[in-house]
């Protein structure tokens, strides 16, 4: 049997969106990923099978060859650099913003500000395109804490509703990008795969522009 097509996906929204564009092409796992402790899941296509990473992990398990495609957040691939990936696919889900946020009477303006973000790449850029310098202070989660408590001036984080900023007394101030996630692809497996891999593109893409009809 040739080596299977393999997909990485994340836990979560990712996950619960990508599944709906797969199950058209007859690709749908064995078992609940979201309770299964199994990282490597078979579907019901036999040639395909999917593997569950981290968010952040899904552009290194594809660039290193970890697996043949898959689905990562326009965030994570603009604070990484995106470098060995094809990205031939909008696939329009897990939809948000990444914004500049604080009180509402925060300024942007004057002093050096101390920004609190898990982008340090992404807000270190922004910034410069601005002229600006910032201090910037590392976080992992819950950055919407760091301006309540003194820490920081204000963050850079995803805003979807506005809920998580608006229920810790801040507003978005500033938007950096609109943010979906993208069909990623290893180089590699684009040129030595590319009969298996060129009809599920155009497959996902088919599935992906009727839901843009609707
Ligand atoms: N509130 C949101 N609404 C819509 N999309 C979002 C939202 N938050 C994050 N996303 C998108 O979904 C992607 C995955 O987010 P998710 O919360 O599932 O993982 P994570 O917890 O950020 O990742 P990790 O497990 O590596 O920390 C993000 O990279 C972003 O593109
Ligand atoms: O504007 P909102 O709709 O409130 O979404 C924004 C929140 O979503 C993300 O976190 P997380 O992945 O923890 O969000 P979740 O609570 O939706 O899982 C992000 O880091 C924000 O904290």
């Amino acid at each position: 049997m040739p080596e299977m097509l393999t997909i990485a996906l994340s836990k979560g929204r990712i996950l619960e969106q990508t599944l709906p564009l797969l199950s058209p092409l007859g690709i749908e796992p064995l078992e609940d990923p979201e309770r299964s402790r199994n990282l490597v899941l078979p579907t019901t296509d036999p040639a395909v099978r999917l593997i569950i990473v981290r968010a952040t992990d899904v552009p290194t398990y594809v660039a290193g060859g970890g697996a043949d495609v898959g689905v990562a957040g326009k965030d994570v691939l603009m604070e990484q650099g995106g470098h060995g990936l094809y990205e031939p696919i909008d696939l329009g889900i897990a939809r948000c913003r990444l914004m500049v946020a604080g009180h509402p009477d925060a300024s942007l303006e004057g002093r050096r500000l101390r920004v609190a973000t898990k982008f340090v790449n992404i807000t270190r850029r922004h910034f410069a395109g601005k002229g600006r310098q910032v201090d910037l202070i590392k976080l992992y989660g819950s950055m919407e804490l760091a301006p309540l408590v003194g820490l920081a001036d204000v963050i850079v984080d995803l805003v979807d509703t506005g809920n998580t900023l608006r229920a810790n007394g801040l507003e978005p101030l500033e938007q950096i990008a609109d943010i979906s996630s993208r069909l990623v692809v290893n180089k590699a497996s684009m040129k030595l795969r590319h009969r298996e891999i060129k009809p599920l593109l155009g497959r996902i893409a088919e599935v992906v522009g009727h839901r843009d009809d609707r």
